[in-house]
């Protein structure tokens, strides 16, 4: 089964799950805004600034035209950070509209919208009428673009509302080292893959700060009870969070120094400031924002998320890491089961 397929967005994770589906035998065009990146992608085949000293597939075709990314494909998967999401949607739609195309839309993107506190599948919804696309599907998983790029194994979700388009997803993407499960909990897959990267900077900073192997369990599994009763409380499978898009990411981002979030943390513990930490990654750290909505939302739903709310002060409000840390220690115990 060869099919095109389009990948909006050539940072590190888009750019590497093109180069899945092209080693898989489709047909894949990605798309960059940034004519620079396109032509180096086309000519070099590397992609220097988001994954340095990777060679990719010769036949990955970039372009800095989305219009021509999308013509004819039956899959469109939009791989950009949460902040430019929307605008990167709203885009697409006019073009699908243009050309009268109505493909299956998914896509990889991790955080929660500021201000609106919306997932991606549905800001997507919002700017993609269903005359245009079909079912919208969230890949999600354990999965550093650095990894995959070398052939780890990898396990990911393709989560869906309509099962035929998650096996899509699946069919397209699954390899002898990218193998794909299908789940209908769209809302678990994209909580679960938002809320791991606060943990995942909690994680790094107690590394920073020399804490050891106990913490980082403890923080992971903490970590994911408030992640699931977030979630739980918006309409998430409990199961969920203990599969793939939930403690699978939450340990590969928790315990990888691949994590961007986790390098974060790192640095924040090791005393550097937030905004040279932000600087300097020349990626995205998902995990600061999703930070600031999380413990928006958690707050208006009423919802405990300690942890979130420690790593908020401390991103947020100037906190120092080793204060938020004894207030955490330090707070009333409690039944681990509520
Ligand atoms: N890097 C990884 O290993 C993984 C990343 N993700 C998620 O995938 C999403 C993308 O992450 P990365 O590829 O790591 O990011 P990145 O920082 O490596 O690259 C982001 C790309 O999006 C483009 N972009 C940003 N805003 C844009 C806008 N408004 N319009 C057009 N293009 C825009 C940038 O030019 C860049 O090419 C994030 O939500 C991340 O959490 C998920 C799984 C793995
Ligand atoms: O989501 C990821 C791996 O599954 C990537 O995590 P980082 O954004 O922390 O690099």
């Amino acid at each position: 089964m060869n099919k095109k397929v389009a990948v909006l967005g050539a940072g590190s994770w888009g750019s590497v799950l093109a180069n899945v589906l092209v080693e898989n035998g489709h047909q894949v065009k990605l798309w960059s805004r940034d004519a620079d990146q396109v032509a180096e992608l086309n000519q070099k085949h590397t992609n220097q600034k988001y994954m340095p000293d990777f060679t990719y597939q010769s036949h990955l075709q970039a372009t800095n035209d989305m219009a021509e990314a999308v013509e004819g494909a039956s899959l469109v998967l939009i791989v950009i950070p949460t902040k430019g999401l929307r605008s990167v949607a709203h885009q697409l739609a006019a073009i699908l509209a243009k050309i009268g195309a109505k493909p299956v839309v998914a896509h990889a993107t991790k955080g929660l919208e500021q201000n609106s506190y919306k997932r991606p599948s549905e800001i997507i919804a919002e700017e993609i009428p269903t005359a245009n696309r079909q079912a919208i599907v969230v890949l999600s998983g354990p999965s550093h673009a650095e990894s995959v790029a070398i052939h780890d194994m990898t396990a990911v979700t393709a989560a869906s509302e309509d099962l035929p388009s998650a096996e899509l997803v699946q069919k397209l993407f699954s390899n002898h080292y990218f193998r794909v499960y299908t789940n209908n909990d769209v809302i678990g897959a994209e909580f679960g893959a938002a809320l791991k990267n606060i943990i995942s900077i909690g994680a790094g900073a107690l590394q920073g700060l020399g804490y050891h192997d106990n913490a980082r369990a403890a923080l992971i599994t903490r970590g994911l009870a408030e992640i699931r009763r977030l979630g739980v409380a918006f309409g998430a499978n409990p199961m969920t969070f203990i599969g793939l898009s939930g403690v699978g990411d939450l340990v590969v981002t928790a315990t990888s120094k691949n994590s961007r979030n986790w390098r974060a943390g790192y640095q924040l513990g090791q005393g550097k400031p937030l905004q040279d930490v932000i600087d300097q990654m020349g990626m995205v750290i998902e995990g600061v924002y999703t930070t600031k909505a999380a413990y928006e939302l958690a707050q208006k739903r009423h919802v405990r998320m300690p942890i979130t709310e420690a790593i908020y002060r401390v991103l947020y409000q100037g906190e120092d890491v080793k204060t938020a840390i004894r207030t955490l220690m330090n707070r009333e115990v409690t039944s681990e089961v509520e």
